[in-house]
């Protein structure tokens, strides 16, 4: 089974709809890329996905069982969670905020410091960086560190916000190549908000499209962009419209 399946979602905030009988099954240690306009539902599916929001309808099951609301932050230790602008803490250094989940959870990675190092290895950051404070940092940098934080007790399940939506062009092919790197080495299950057509051609294996909360298209990177199911997703998915 896959490690995240959404089974009939649907979810209103007050009175606005955001989802809508959302069924998904993610493919297991691949990269799926959601795409959709503005208020297409995209942020509430990734909270629906990791317990931050309990869906109103439908199932959602983690790692084969049905997700557990009552352990949910037990849960989340197992989803490492990335998002634009990154939170780090200003007033830590690099390293306590790479190591502040292990800290907060009373948690012992297996040796967090090796992994740490071996973290910031492959996503291009000089260990030196591990004494400076974020605001020393590039933009670049400082998501580098938020996805070295996300991977440091190497969970099975990757969840993205739009992590490079404000970096410039050349920064975001370095740090997706590292992920693909990463993804390499150790695989897991990364499903990545993006509004970049680009980005989604670059790291996915799958692509989902949601339109007004609910799934226009999702298939193959491949039969996506090849076979779009109306004009919408073609628009959408197309690497000249952006
Ligand atoms: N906390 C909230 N309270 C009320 N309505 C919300 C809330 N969060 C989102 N919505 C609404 O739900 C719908 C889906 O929002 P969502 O943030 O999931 O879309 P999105 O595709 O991630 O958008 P964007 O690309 O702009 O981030 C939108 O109409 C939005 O206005």
């Amino acid at each position: 089974m896959a490690p995240l399946v959404l089974e009939g979602i649907s979810h209103t905030y007050a009175q606005q709809p955001a989802l809508h009988n959302v069924t998904v099954a993610f493919p297991g240690n691949k990269v799926t890329a959601v795409l959709g306009k503005s208020g297409s539902g995209k942020s509430t599916l990734l909270q629906v996905l990791n317990g931050m929001i309990r869906p109103a309808q439908g199932k959602v099951f983690f790692l084969n069982l049905p997700f557990d609301y009552a352990a949910a932050d037990a849960l989340r230790l197992r989803m490492g969670y990335v998002i634009q602008g990154v939170g780090l803490f200003p007033h830590l250094t690099v390293e306590r905020n790479i190591l502040l989940g292990t800290r907060l959870q009373n948690l012992s990675a297996q040796q967090p410091e090796a992994r740490m190092d071996s973290l910031m290895t492959k996503m291009n950051l000089p260990l030196a960086y591990k004494q400076k404070y974020p605001f020393e940092l590039s933009g670049g940098e400082q998501q580098r560190v938020g996805i070295c934080r996300a991977l440091l007790h190497n969970p099975p399940v990757l969840l993205m916000d739009e992590p490079l939506g404000a970096l410039d062009a050349i920064t975001r092919e370095d740090i997706q190549h590292e992920i693909l790197q990463l993804q390499k080495t150790e695989q897991r299950t990364i499903i990545i908000i993006t509004h970049s057509p680009q980005e989604a051609a670059a790291l996915a294996d799958y692509i989902l499209v949601l339109d007004e909360g609910r799934v226009l298209q999702f298939d193959t990177k491949e039969n996506v962009l090849q076979r779009p199911v109306n004009t919408l997703v073609q628009r959408l998915t197309s690497t000249q419209a952006s």
